[in-house]
């Protein structure tokens, strides 16, 4: 049995506890895959490196709306795949190699699991532990058992990003996060996009006006199936893949579509299951997250398991790096200083979908507020601001963007703010702080000045739109 000071299982965010304070202690990192993990590698950088390219194709042939000819000759795919991985393979690399140099680390490159509380073989069979063991191991791509699953051309996030080729034409398969962005990346840069997706509402967690303008938003970009579950995938001799669905809706016929490419963004489950949790008695949810307290410790019939960590999508329903990144900073501290422990912050976990239009939300949804008035006596009011009816907004000559808040009017503190349309993920950065620290929305509004003409006067506008009373 190898002994270590501390065990990190994971180097994605799993990777960032280690600060100054763990020099002196000997570590050992396990990671089978890539080093840096989803985010880095196949998750957040760099479908973002190809959503913005998107997003400047779309902007350049939409610019005639306004007085400007642009027009997008051709899209290089293979010299944006290699500038985007050619940067992020050489700090996966980078980070390997400056763990490795390390002498207080080593890196154990298998897959581990318990065999008994506080102890992990790995997959060639050492046993190692440590006092402090962090299980920070993520989640995987989900996949519908169904029949051409396993055929070349169909992908999932972790590969499509890598294709030799811009497909002329893909099926994407679901109604999520995943979906929604590389919906936009194909047909920014040019392919033909089917959207199928199993029921009729996208982005089944985001407030109804939001969700309802972005399938709006959607369909007329490219082609989306609403009410079809894929049945099937089949290849003809010349590599094209034939999508079958069934309609889950009695009113529409059953459905095929065919393209070059399939892309599977069906969802995500946590890896809790492949440490063989059972073997160290941890608890896990019906969801199969790893149970884990405010401290992230991870729990044992209910109990805190001591010097057993927890972080990020192995053990978090958010499924978010900035969320995995939080809780990577209360194990970095607990892990030292066990007689100040803290608790993860997990009050307004804002989220953005990278799409177009953008998308971002922070709080309750506008059902789940009128939910909790009704529980706590009290009533809310709940603005819409149009983009297009602030000075940026008619430059933009904006008829999609939408900022929608919804605030206690008892208090005047914001409950849940959600926003479409241009920049949304930057516009609701001052929404999530005033929520984080208590700020009402009539301080929010008139204890600062708000930049004229920017965008922001949007954020303004729907704090001053809600029925609150005035406050000095
Ligand atoms: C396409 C895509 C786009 C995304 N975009 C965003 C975004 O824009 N914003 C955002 O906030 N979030 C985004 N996410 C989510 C985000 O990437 C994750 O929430 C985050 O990376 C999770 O970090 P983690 O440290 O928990 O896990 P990971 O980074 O997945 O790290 C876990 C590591 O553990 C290793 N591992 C697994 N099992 C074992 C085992 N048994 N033994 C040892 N090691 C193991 C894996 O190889 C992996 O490297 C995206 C995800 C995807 C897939
Ligand atoms: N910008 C971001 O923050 C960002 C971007 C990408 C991913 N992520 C994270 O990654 C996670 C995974 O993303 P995702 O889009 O795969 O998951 P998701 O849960 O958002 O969406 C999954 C979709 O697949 C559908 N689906 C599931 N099983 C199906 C089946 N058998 N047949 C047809 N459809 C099926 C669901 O109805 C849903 O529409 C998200 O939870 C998100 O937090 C975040």
């Amino acid at each position: 049995m190898r002994e270590f000071d501390l065990i990190i299982v994971g180097s994605g965010s799993g990777n960032s506890i280690l600060t100054e304070e763990y020099q002196d202690l000997n570590v050992a990192i396990v990671e089978p895959g890539t080093f840096g993990g989803t985010c880095l590698n196949v998750g957040c950088i760099p479908t973002k490196m190809y959503v913005y390219p998107a997003t400047v194709a779309r902007e350049a042939e939409d610019a005639s709306r306004l007085g400007v000819r642009a027009s997008v000759d051709s899209v290089d795919w293979q010299a944006m795949r290699d500038r985007i991985f050619t940067r992020i393979d050489a700090i996966a690399n980078g980070g390997l190699t400056y763990r490795q140099s390390l002498e207080n680390v080593s890196v154990i490159q298998e897959y581990v699991h318990f065999v008994e509380p506080k102890v992990l073989e790995t997959e060639s069979g050492e046993r190692i532990t440590a006092p402090h063991i962090v299980l920070a191991n993520g989640s995987r791509v989900q996949l519908p058992e169904i029949p051409g699953i396993d055929l070349p051309g169909v992908h999932t996030s972790d590969t499509v990003m890598r294709l030799d080729e811009l497909p002329e034409s893909i099926i994407v398969v679901g109604g999520g996060y995943i979906a929604a962005e590389f919906c936009h990346v194909f047909n920014g840069l040019g392919s033909k996009v089917t959207q199928l997706n199993r029921s009729e509402r996208l982005l089944r967690h985001h407030d109804d006006t939001i969700a309802e303008r972005f399938k709006r938003e959607a369909a007329l970009q490219w082609d989306l199936q609403v009410n079809r579950s894929i049945t099937g995938i089949e290849q003809a001799a010349d590599g094209k893949l034939t999508v079958s669905a069934a309609a889950s809706d009695e009113s529409q016929q059953s459905w095929e579509g065919t393209a070059d490419v399939v892309l599977m963004a069906t969802g995500r489950v946590p890896n809790a299951d492949t440490l063989n949790p059972e073997a160290a008695h941890l608890d896990v949810s019906d969801s199969g997250l790893l149970a884990v307290d405010d401290y992230q410790r991870v729990l044992s019939n209910g109990q805190p398991v001591e010097g057993l960590w927890a972080l990020g999508d192995v053990c978090s329903p958010y499924q978010l790096k900035h969320v995995a990144n939080a809780e990577a900073r209360t194990v970095a501290h607990n892990v030292v200083h066990p007689e100040s422990l803290r608790a993860t912050d997990h009050r307004y976990v804002p989220s953005a979908v990278f799409t177009d239009p953008q998308i971002a939300t922070v709080g309750m949804t506008e059902q789940q507020a009128r939910i909790w008035a009704g529980e706590n006596n009290t009533e809310i009011t709940v603005k819409e601001q149009r983009f297009g009816d602030v000075a940026y907004g008619w430059a933009m000559e904006d008829s999609v963007g939408i900022c929608k808040l919804i605030a206690d009017k008892s208090t005047g503190l914001l409950l849940g703010a959600h926003l479409i349309g241009k920049d949304s993920s930057n516009l609701i950065q001052p929404l999530i702080q005033a929520m984080s620290f208590g700020q009402t929305a009539q301080q929010m509004a008139r204890g600062q000045y708000w930049i004229h003409p920017a965008l922001a006067e949007v954020i303004e506008n729907a704090l001053l739109g809600l029925d609150l009373p005035e406050q000095d």
